[in-house]
């Protein structure tokens, strides 16, 4: 399809649903993306659940607990008012993957409008039903339209304005360019996709790898054994999206790769720092120090489906029999080294 025109740069009113890193990052984007939108005095609503946290947030203009140290951009509107999301074109979803579910349930009366897009930005794939994040929002919320956000973009760097790339899809590629260039700004770019399974998976599945080369490093393996993993776990996430109807071009991008790049290579990846400190010894109950990390809630039904799907993947099942208590890390490198030879695909 054609690129994104003008012919389509009509204002789109956006809200963002769970006020995180991630969600008030995305707020901050969205109210810096078009200043003749936000000077026609249209607010970007940001709802979160609890109360006394989001009155914090309207007051001392910051997200405290969350995102720290990055003042929130004019226009962004804190709220716990579900009743905020009546007057949006758009919303981000911006919560755990494992939470969409019971969120979308209580949401539900706020969002039900035909054709609303819901555009998640969520990492994951749900425990339980081995769901897609945008199987879970037909399920919930059947008059809306879903699309998917990904890529790689932590969210400190977002909200602080430094320069960002993702990919933003949905099944209605005019669409999905819509919506892309409407959070598109001076810092953040947003291409736009057809493949919205590709782009879910590929964010779903680079958490796990992420995961992965943290416990590499924390071991204290060395750079050639991330690299080696970062390239072997990018052929079983090609395998495993190819095989739910995700594009190996898709895969190569932002959603897939560039996500792989950064969070394997940072430890200010939460996934990535948890596999690190798995690593070096520290506890499972403790490793993750608090803070979200996708890839462990993902691991086992990745597996799950991927197995049922006859996919190989060994990389995340090492990361899975870790996480379970099956395996040590010794014995998961030990493993992974000793499978047959091959030819490399
Ligand atoms: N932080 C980052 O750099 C990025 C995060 N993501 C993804 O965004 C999603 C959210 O991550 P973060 O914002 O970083 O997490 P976070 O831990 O900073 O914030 C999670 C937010 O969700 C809220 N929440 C949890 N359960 C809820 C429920 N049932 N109903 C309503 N709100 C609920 C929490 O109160 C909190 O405000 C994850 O899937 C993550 O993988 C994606 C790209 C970048
Ligand atoms: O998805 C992310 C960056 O693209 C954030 O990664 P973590 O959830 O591992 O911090």
């Amino acid at each position: 399809m054609a690129e994104a025109s003008d012919a389509f740069a009509s204002p789109l009113r956006i809200a963002v649903i769970g006020a995180g890193a991630w969600g008030t990052a995305l707020a901050n984007a969205a109210a810096r993306a078009q200043p003749d939108v936000m000077a026609s005095a249209e607010s970007v609503p940001l709802w979160g659940r609890n109360a006394a946290d989001m009155a914090a947030m309207a007051t001392r203009r910051v997200n405290e607990r969350f995102l720290p140290g990055v003042t929130l951009a004019d226009g962004v509107a804190p709220s716990s008012d579900p009743a905020v999301m009546a007057g949006a074109d758009a919303v981000l979803l911006v919560i755990p993957a494992q939470q969409i579910r019971a969120a979308l349930a209580g949401l539900k009366p706020h969002l039900s409008r035909p054709g609303l897009p819901v555009i998640i930005c969520a990492k994951g794939i749900e425990r339980g039903s081995g769901l897609f994040m945008s199987d879970i929002v037909r399920q919930s919320l059947p008059e809306a339209v879903p699309a998917v956000l990904s890529g790689p973009s932590f969210a400190a760097d977002v909200a602080r304005g430094l320069p960002t790339a993702v990919v933003l899809a949905a099944d209605d590629e005019w669409l999905a360019a819509r919506l892309a260039r409407r959070l598109s700004g001076p810092t953040l770019r947003v291409y736009h996709s057809g493949d919205m399974r590709g782009v879910e998976i590929g964010g779903a599945a680079k958490n796990v790898l992420a995961i992965a080369c943290g416990i590499v490093m924390g071991r204290g393996l060395g750079e050639s054994a991330r690299a080696a993993l970062v390239a072997r776990g990018f052929a079983e996430l090609v395998r495993f999206a190819t095989a739910f109807g995700g594009e190996t071009a898709t895969l190569m991008g932002l959603s897939g790769l560039g996500d792989l790049v950064l969070t394997c290579g940072s430890a200010q990846s939460r996934n990535f720092a948890f596999g690190e400190a798995l690593g070096a010894g520290v506890a499972l109950a403790a490793a993750g120090g608090g803070k979200l990390t996708e890839g462990a809630a993902t691991a086992p039904v990745l597996l799950q489906r991927a197995r049922a799907a006859g996919v190989d993947m060994p990389v995340a099942s090492a990361v899975a029999d870790i996480l379970d208590g099956r395996l040590g890390v010794d014995d998961a490198v030990d493993a992974l080294m000793m499978r047959p030879l091959r030819r490399e695909s």
